[in-house]
């Protein structure tokens, strides 16, 4: 079923975050989540999550929402911050308290160190590790839960070259299992080797989704080109300031 963003709303007093955003994230694919700073990706995420209460509209993770599901961390692995895991634990210790509070294997946690590589760092506090590790830790607890759906906030950020290789072959690998993987991501290079679709957003409205492939296909363009070229012309478009109230505006759609 994926994730469905329907008709989402998000007013923080007079500046609409979000206006009228439908999408569908589909599951057996790595979905990219694009916009400009400010655009309402964090907003969407978090709505999506239960961390933000919609204005309008809703958004559902396989049909139902966040805040209804009854064992989230078995169904939705989220990493909305890298650094989030308590500086002076170790690594092995932060994955051990989350697995003890939510009733998961202990045997899921050498599994989880596996599949994020961090066997040579589980015993290094958190504190001490870089962006990078800090990702991957992020990620072992996302996947502590074998949750049916991925959300990832500016994943790829932080990774070196073997990093974006890794989490690459990971999340093609989650999708193939026919798990929901939705990212949000800068990065266009590393992004474009790690998705199969993008959505795009600006000003909170829908600007784009669509396969990667199809983006790129015209001319050999790259998705940075491609992405430069349908932010610039949603800009022109719709003209006026970034999150400035435009109540008759028109919404996204395509979706
Ligand atoms: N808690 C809040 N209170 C007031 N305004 C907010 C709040 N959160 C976000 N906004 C505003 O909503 C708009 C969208 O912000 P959001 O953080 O969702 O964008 P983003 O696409 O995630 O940006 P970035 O790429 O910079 O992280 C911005 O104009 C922002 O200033």
């Amino acid at each position: 079923m994926g994730i469905q963003v329907q008709s989402l709303g998000k007013q923080y007093g007079k500046t609409w975050a979000v206006r009228d955003l439908s999408f569908e994230v589909q599951p057996g694919k790595v979905t990219g989540f694009l916009g400009p700073n400010g655009a309402g990706k964090s907003t969407t995420i978090r709505s999506i999550v239960g961390l933000d209460r919609p204005t309008t509209g809703r958004a559902l993770i396989d049909g139902v929402r966040y805040v209804r599901l009854r064992a989230p961390l078995r169904e939705v692995g989220t990493v909305l911050d890298a650094r989030s895991a308590h500086r002076s634990r170790r690594a092995v210790d932060h994955l051990r308290t989350v697995a003890a509070t939510h009733g998961f294997r202990a045997a899921r946690i050498d599994e989880v160190i596996g599949l994020t590589g961090l066997e040579s760092a589980a015993r290094v506090r958190a504190g001490k590790f870089s962006l990078g590790m800090g990702q991957r830790l992020g990620i072992a607890v996302a996947l502590l839960g074998d949750p049916h759906t991925l959300i990832l906030d500016e994943p790829v950020n932080g990774l070196d070259p073997d990093g974006v290789a890794w989490i690459r072959g990971l999340l093609s690998a989650l999708a193939a299992e026919g798990r929901t993987v939705f990212l949000s991501s800068h990065l266009l290079s590393e992004l474009a080797l790690v998705a199969d679709h993008v959505v795009v957003i600006g000003r909170g409205e829908l600007i784009a989704d669509a396969p990667i492939a199809e983006l790129t296909s015209d001319a050999g363009r790259t998705l940075e080109e491609a992405y430069l070229r349908l932010t610039r012309d949603a800009v022109e478009y719709r003209g006026g300031q970034v999150g400035e109230p435009q109540p008759g505006a028109a919404g996204g759609s395509g979706a």
